[in-house]
């Protein structure tokens, strides 16, 4: 099924907006696990079998596992969502961008290496180092657009005849690079106002809106700016919060409630 589809049916039949990160950092494990082989996997696949019926996607941040030597520690882990929860999607964010012969092989990477469900890309390259994984229609391609960090607005915010570039981004996707409808945008929950301003470029893209929990984002602020008129429209992504969320033995319960609690708050504001 194509990542659009999968990802509205888990919006729709699951009723969540939820996306939890999967950061692994071993020096916030719990001390049971933090000398376990294989503890990675371990730690990350208990987050994932504790929470897969609360989420609309899993997000593994690509950095968290090549840091420590793990990327075939990643492909189990996707591998192992795939088998065990079918119809979550899995986000790989890689936030590739390069030349299109190179993108060749970072959308494999994304899709044949890793199964990855969809990917985020850095369109700074422009059209070209993205036609790879635009090509790909049952694939998602999700841009950074503004992104939730503090510099982001260093070039994000320029004016770029008239409107800031993120807006420029968010116009020249949704026009012109949307032709498959398998585009998506990163839109940081730290700009509520900005985020805004995107989805009413934008219509009904789906849109990925890191920095709830750890980064301080307002839930509320997020569905009063973000939603579409169906109550949909993004995968609101949580790592820190959700994985850490508990520190000891009942880890993995901790990280349940927290996504649970994070559902339901989001839920509150979806509709009204
Ligand atoms: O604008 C962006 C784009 C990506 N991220 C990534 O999302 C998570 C956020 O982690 P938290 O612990 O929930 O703060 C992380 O993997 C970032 O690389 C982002 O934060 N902002």
């Amino acid at each position: 099924m194509r990542f659009s589809d999968t990802l509205k049916q888990r919006w729709q039949q699951h009723d969540t907006l939820v996306c939890v990160g999967l950061d692994p950092e071993p020096s916030k494990f719990p001390a049971h696990l933090r000398h376990a082989p294989d503890m990675v996997f371990a730690f990350c696949a208990a987050i994932v079998d504790a929470t897969a019926d609360l989420v609309c996607a899993f997000k593994p941040q690509i950095a968290h596992f090549a840091a420590l030597r793990a990327e075939d520690t990643l492909e189990r882990l996707i591998a192992h969502i795939h088998a065990k929860h079918p119809g979550v999607p899995v986000i790989l964010d890689a936030k590739r961008g390069d030349i299109g012969s190179t993108a060749q092989h970072y959308a494999s990477e994304a899709f044949e290496r890793y199964r990855a469900d969809a990917v985020t890309l850095n369109p700074y390259l422009g059209r070209d180092s993205i036609q790879p994984f635009l090509d790909r229609a049952d694939k998602g391609v999700i841009l950074l657009c503004r992104t939730s960090n503090p510099g982001g607005a260093d070039f994000q915010a320029l004016d770029c005849g008239g409107i800031p570039l993120y807006l420029r981004v968010a116009e020249k996707v949704a026009r012109e690079w949307n032709g498959h409808g398998n585009c998506a945008l990163v839109t940081g929950a730290t700009w509520p106002e900005e985020l805004g301003k995107v989805r009413a470029l934008v219509g009904d893209m789906p849109l990925l809106v890191p920095g709830i929990g750890a980064q301080g984002g307002d839930v509320e602020a997020v569905l009063r700016h973000g939603r579409t008129a169906a109550g949909t429209g993004l995968l609101i992504s949580s790592s820190r919060a959700i994985l850490y969320a508990g520190h000891g033995a009942d880890f993995a319960a901790a990280a349940r409630s927290a996504a649970s609690e994070l559902r339901d708050t989001i839920n509150r504001y979806r509709h009204d």
